[in-house]
């Protein structure tokens, strides 16, 4: 059974955003009243039978939520991140940005910084008066093993990136070499990524810059990946012999996705920035009998 509330058929209210066209219907939450469960944020998110998106920002207030009270002193905000299969992710890049952006949209926040709790820790968003937002997303971690990627009998060596989610970045000569990731999915091993993995390819289109197309776990080829972006720029950084902790000096990488251009920075303490668009592009209220006939 598909439950969008436990106890009643409201009508309900939501959004749609979007960052480098990484799309997301956002639920505003602040109580916590709502019960999504994964069948409810599939059809939500499904493109011709819902809304449509990649995933889900599920917006509650810190202190309501039982997976972020302990980071209420410091984000009064919590994003319930789910994919559109309905599984839940412990951070989104591009998502926490669209969050930020909409949490302006309500007036929760004026321009400047805001605190996000997400699954992955809180993020620090900052919200530029022309329009881009950075979130300080933390460190990344580079497990020294080496992962192969594999799509359609062809395999590539792959690194191994986490940016509070799990990432395989693979360096390939032509992004079309990863052929259709709809029709057929990447593979990397279960034994690497038990809880499934988010695969990136990426080409070099000059100096620190590159282009990548991404798998998300839970949604298939997607046209941006934030967090998957900033594996893509700290693996190439390596990749190209650059680390900032040992040089002491920051890195930028812009780096194309389909749906636009992210900008990466990684500092010498390993901190690791992202620049972006957020945009919302409408509002409205899902159908009462609609929800009615799922419940
Ligand atoms: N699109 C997101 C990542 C969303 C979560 C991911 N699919 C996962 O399961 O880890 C981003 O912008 O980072």
């Amino acid at each position: 059974m598909d439950r969008v509330t436990s106890t009643e058929n409201a009508p309900l209210a939501f959004l749609k955003g979007h960052g480098t066209e990484n799309d997301f219907v956002i639920v505003p939450d602040p109580d916590n009243a709502l019960e999504l469960d994964a069948a409810a944020v599939a059809r939500l998110c499904d493109r011709r039978a819902g809304i449509g998106g990649d995933g889900l920002l599920h917006v509650v207030r810190s202190a309501a939520h039982p997976e972020a009270k302990d980071q209420a002193g410091e984000a009064e905000w919590f994003m319930d991140y789910r994919n559109a299969d309905g599984s839940v992710a412990e951070m989104c890049g591009n998502g926490v940005r669209v969050f930020a952006r909409y949490l302006e949209h309500a007036g929760h926040v004026t321009a400047g910084e805001v605190a996000v709790a997400t699954r992955g820790g809180v993020k620090h968003v900052h919200l530029d008066k022309d329009g881009s937002v950075t979130v300080a997303m933390g460190r990344a971690a580079l497990p020294e093993e080496g992962v192969t990627v594999t799509v359609d009998g062809r395999s590539w060596p792959a690194r191994n990136v986490n940016m509070g989610n799990p990432h395989a970045v693979a360096f390939v000569d032509s992004l079309d070499d990863a052929g259709d990731l709809r029709e057929e999915p990447p593979y990397a091993p279960a034994s690497v990524y038990p809880d499934g993995v988010n695969i990136e390819f990426v080409v070099d289109r000059g100096p620190r810059h590159v282009a990548m197309r991404v798998h998300e776990r839970g949604a298939s080829e997607t046209r941006s990946c934030g967090t998957g972006a900033c594996a893509v720029a700290v693996a190439t950084a390596r990749r190209d012999g650059v680390d900032p902790a040992e040089t002491g000096t920051p890195v930028t990488y812009t780096v194309d996705v389909l749906g636009g251009t992210l900008t990466i920075t990684e500092h010498p303490d390993g901190r690791v920035d992202m620049t972006g668009p957020a945009v919302i592009v409408a509002e409205g209220v899902v159908d009462p009998s609609w929800l009615a006939a799922r419940a």
